[in-house]
């Protein structure tokens, strides 16, 4: 099986402002597989973001080794798009602009090709009579479905998602997860998935890792095998429900008292 990414034995220790050291990551091994959906889920603070940070080339490991299709990971990669958990979009362009924005400022112009390639993926997201309109038009589910169309621009083979629906009421929020995985399955991609929501992680996820607290270390990975696609039927499915109750108790009997 194609790895396309590999963390090996990874450790993350950060100095605070005061000088104190903080090991956020312990010994980490992940290897995630070619167009597979991984979600990390894990009491706040044990790491789940810094791993995102690793494996987009925003950090440095201070241990270990992380590799995006073999290679060191040594800086941020276009193979690679990230989605944070506000749609982070500049107020003063229209919502076309927002989704070409990172082309523009990386390299200075923006070609035909992607423009209509940025009106495409407006239209996917369900926003195709949107593009002129300013962020501050949208509710924040629409903004947050801009923020997947940009990160889809440059087609990267990898999406790094940073509890990207976190922000959004609950129907909202299902509702996104099922445009997930229909944006997924129309263009396939390895994702990960960073939430704290077990029901979120169990809905998209081919695989859930389990991480305990800090030192942040990989505690258990575990295989969703509900069939695909998965919708609202899914929800409902006893091994959904029953998978969700032995994580929680997982969960909550690692998590610090
Ligand atoms: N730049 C930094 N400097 C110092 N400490 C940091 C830095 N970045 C992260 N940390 C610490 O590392 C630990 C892991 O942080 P991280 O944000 O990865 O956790 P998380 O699991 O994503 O948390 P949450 O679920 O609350 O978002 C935390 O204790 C955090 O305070």
């Amino acid at each position: 099986m194609e790895h396309v990414i590999d963390l090996d034995a990874v450790g993350q220790v950060f100095t605070s402002s005061d000088g104190t050291r903080i090991t956020a990551l312990q010994g980490v091994d992940l290897h995630l597989r070619r167009n597979e959906f991984v979600s990390l889920i894990g009491p706040s603070g044990c790491g789940k973001s810094t791993i995102l940070r690793l494996i987009s080339g925003l950090l440095r490991p201070t241990e270990g080794l992380v590799r995006i299709f073999d290679y060191p990971v040594t800086e941020p990669r276009d193979e690679i798009g990230m989605v944070f958990q506000k749609p982070t979009l500049l107020p003063w362009l229209s919502v076309l602009d927002n989704i070409t924005f990172p082309m523009r400022h990386k390299y200075g112009r923006v070609s035909d090709a992607e423009h209509q390639r940025a009106r495409e993926l407006l239209a996917m997201v369900g926003l195709g009579d949107f593009g002129h309109k300013r962020p501050h038009e949208l509710s924040g589910g629409m903004q947050q479905r801009v923020s997947i169309a940009r990160s889809l621009l440059h087609d990267p083979d990898i999406l790094l998602m940073d509890e990207p629906f976190s922000a959004l009421d609950a129907l909202t929020r299902d509702e996104m997860s099922f445009e997930l995985l229909r944006i997924w399955n129309e263009r396939p991609k390895t994702v990960v998935f960073v939430t704290h929501s077990i029901q979120e992680a169990l809905l998209l996820s081919d695989r859930i890792v389990v991480m305990s607290a800090r030192p942040g270390k990989v505690d258990d990975i575990i295989d969703v095998p509900l069939p695909r696609p998965r919708n609202m039927a899914t929800l409902a499915d006893p091994v959904f429900t029953q998978m969700a109750n032995d994580i929680r108790m997982q969960v909550f009997s690692r998590a610090p008292v």
